[in-house]
């Protein structure tokens, strides 16, 4: 231990470091500041991102150094610093490879480290140096870098707001953050563990590396808005703004989100055969009818028989187009046939020497006067100096104009969208899935509802729900409207996801560069996955590689202990993750109604207090309670200082029922209570009594 007054000259002499680097923090802002008003918006845009940028890393600006073994240091912030326009480096980002160390280095492997110091700021202050000698003859001390940062961290009251923990990221977890894998990345963990924080922080971490991805586009998906929200300070924090967000529902913002479906209903429509019957629903609407085709253009009537319009129908969906461009192959097909069809018959052409035309039918293949209106009304003008005898009357360009004027028409237009219907991805969807309910819906596929698509109002009776989503994508797809596609993809709480939504992410995220967070024992919804490779290998086959994740920094082991009863049950033989501390508080349960509940929350004293129940309860507990009141769904991915959960009976009730009590049981930083309104479940039964 450093004599006092070393610590206090270290602490004078990392203020003065400190401070000039908030100097060179503002000299630039400055400099974006005045950028901002540029007359060029791209530049003004660019230098806005940039003050923006630099705005948010204020806090703890930097927070580490290295000394190393040849003398030099490095100091590790937020985000990197050089002394004026120079390469001299006054911060390192901690993405930088140099700056690896101070998450890498141990006593055993110190990558030329000498001493690792944690540097406390509040606001622009050094308030708390905390060194670490990394002496190889003292190897093995101990797994966790910067324990007693970490544990500081950890323990603070939460905020309602997900923090970053760059300056505590641990070995395994920066192994993962640093991985540069192209493929898809699964970050497979136990509550708590760091996944999300860890996700976030990759992602951050390949923006920085590769640059390209701020132009191709990032996106975070998550299980739910106030999930999103929670997480939202994170990335900013790291020093990157443009990130999209999104829920799997608000991948589709035009399509509001207003009903349920019931479980079973929404697992069939998550199923993956439900593309199937969707590409059958919309190509089994292209050339259906089997009728010879007449269509009528300036009065004269031009039939094709099935043989020839069908030709043209193989002829577009051959090309491997989704729906609407092979419509538009067909319909040009279609065009050439009648214009030739109509060419033919204007073969030959004779004139009156007063330059009449003879009206004599078309035995001879000479043009009758409708022939001439028609020609009239496509452009083409046969003058009477042109009649010198039987001759081909169109050309190239004639023939060109003939088409474009039979697609104009009205009439032709009608015929062709009876053998080729424009549809909309709300008409599909409506049409196979919309006035079926329940496990009905299986047999959609085979039974192929008839009802006529353009017809069919946007949405099915009631709205749609969020496992039309993954449908009305689909449809989207089939019918070839455009997304938008992003660089790289993280997904959040993915094994929620089902076989549909998989596929819709896919869809926007051609490059398949994906980081996939997320626990197969906290899967509530039926249509969620079981196996990642069950789940990935469709889409990228072998593309991908599993990370494991195996300490829970949130879950006190009192409460771990109480919820592994739950894990070993539905997964026996695994582990649980394993604990990094105890809070010295063991969780209690007691049995009561609901009326006890204001009470339990009443004796609450600090921190933030979730309330976690089945749905059916929630109307009630919120009413007059100010904790915050959610369902185990809800609080997916969220964690609180205290959880009060609420009727585990029912919650045991759900599909899922086990995976959605260990969720909920594993969002308290310290403390849980149970309130059981009828006997106690078994599986809770080793709790203590209040
Ligand atoms: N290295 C670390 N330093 C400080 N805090 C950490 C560290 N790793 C994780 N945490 C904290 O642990 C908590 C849990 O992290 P996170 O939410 O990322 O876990 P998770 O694995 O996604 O959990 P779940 O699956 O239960 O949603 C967060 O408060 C996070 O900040």
């Amino acid at each position: 231990m450093p004599a006092e007054n070393d610590v206090d000259r270290e602490l004078v002499l990392e203020q003065e470091y400190v401070t000039a680097l908030y100097g060179r923090l503002d000299a630039l802002r400055e400099q974006a500041a005045s950028g901002c008003g540029s007359e060029d918006p791209e530049a003004a845009a660019r230098w806005n991102a940039e003050l923006a940028r630099l705005e948010a890393v204020e806090d703890g600006l930097c927070f580490g150094r290295l000394e190393m073994h040849d003398g030099s240091r490095r100091y590790i912030g937020r985000v990197g610093l050089f002394r004026d326009e120079a390469d001299e480096p006054l911060l390192l980002d901690w993405r930088a490879p140099a700056a690896q160390p101070f998450y890498t280095a141990t006593m055993a492997e110190a990558h030329g480290v000498r001493r690792r110091r944690r540097i406390t700021t509040r606001r622009r202050t050094v308030t708390a140096l905390d060194d670490e000698l990394l002496d190889p003859d003292a190897a093995g001390t101990g797994t966790l870098v910067g324990e007693a940062a970490l544990l500081a961290a950890l323990t603070a009251d939460r905020t309602g707001r997900m923090g970053d923990i760059v300056t505590t990221l641990q070995e395994e977890q920066d192994r993962i953050v640093r991985d540069g894998y192209a493929g898809v990345l699964v970050v497979q963990g136990g509550p708590g563990t760091g996944k999300t924080a860890v996700a976030l922080h990759r992602l951050a971490y390949l923006m920085y590396t590769r640059p390209r991805l701020r132009t191709r586009g990032v996106l975070v998906i998550g299980p739910s808005d106030v999930f999103l929200d929670y997480i939202g300070q994170v990335l900013p924090g790291l020093g990157e703004h443009a990130v999209a967000t999104a829920t799997i529902a608000r991948l589709r913002p035009d399509v509001e989100v207003s009903r349920v479906d019931p479980a079973e209903v929404a697992e069939v429509k998550g199923r993956a055969e439900a593309a199937d019957r969707i590409v059958a629903a919309v190509w089994g609407r292209a050339g259906a009818s089997g009728e010879a085709v007449e269509a009528e253009f300036e009065q004269q009537a031009v039939r094709l028989e099935p043989a020839e319009w069908r030709a043209a129908v193989e002829f577009a969906s051959g090309k491997g187009l989704p729906y609407h461009p092979a419509r538009w192959v067909f319909q040009q097909r279609m065009a050439e046939l009648l214009a030739q069809r109509l060419a033919d018959r204007m073969e030959n052409v004779v004139f009156t020497e007063s330059g009449e035309a003879l009206d004599g039918g078309s035995a001879d293949g000479r043009l009758s006067a409708a022939d001439l209106r028609a020609l009239a009304a496509a452009g083409v003008v046969v003058g009477p100096d042109q009649d010198d005898g039987p001759r081909r009357l169109l050309d190239e360009a004639d023939l060109a104009d003939l088409r474009k004027a039979l697609l104009a028409d009205a009439a032709v237009c009608r015929v062709l969208d009876e053998l080729w219907p424009a549809l909309t991805a709300e008409g599909v969807v409506a049409e196979v899935f919309g006035e079926l309910g329940g496990v009905q819906l299986a047999d959609a596929a085979t039974s192929g509802t008839r009802a006529r698509n353009d017809e069919v109002p946007g949405e099915p009776d009631g709205g749609w729900s969020a496992a039309d989503i993954p449908l009305l994508d689909e449809a989207s797809a089939v019918i070839g409207e455009s997304v938008g596609t992003f660089g790289h993809v993280v997904v959040d709480e993915a094994q929620e996801l089902s076989a549909m939504a998989w596929r819709m992410v896919m869809r926007r995220c051609p490059a398949k560069s994906m980081t996939v967070v997320g626990d197969l024992a906290q899967t509530s919804d039926p249509a969620g996955a079981t196996s990642w490779e069950q789940v990935l290998t469709p889409h990228v086959a072998d593309r991908w590689r599993l990370a494991e994740l195996t300490v829970n920094y949130r879950t006190p082991r009192e409460i771990m202990a109480a919820a592994s009863e739950l894990f070993a049950a539905q997964h026996p033989g695994l582990q649980p993750p394993r604990s990094v501390r105890a809070a010295g508080e063991s969780p209690w349960r007691q049995e009561g109604t609901l009326a006890d509940v204001g009470a339990i929350a009443a004796e609450h004293r600090s921190g933030q207090l979730a309330i976690i129940a089945p749905a059916c309860h929630l109307a009630a507990l919120r009413e007059g309670c100010a904790a915050t009141v959610l369902t185990p769904g809800e609080a997916k991915g969220l964690e609180f200082d205290s959880v009060l959960i609420v009727d585990p009976g029912r919650i045991l009730d759900a599909p899922l029922g086990r995976n959605d009590l260990y969720v909920a049981m594993t969002r308290a930083t310290r403390r849980l209570g149970i309130l059981h309104l009828g006997p106690v479940p078994a599986e809770l039964a080793r709790i203590r009594e209040k």
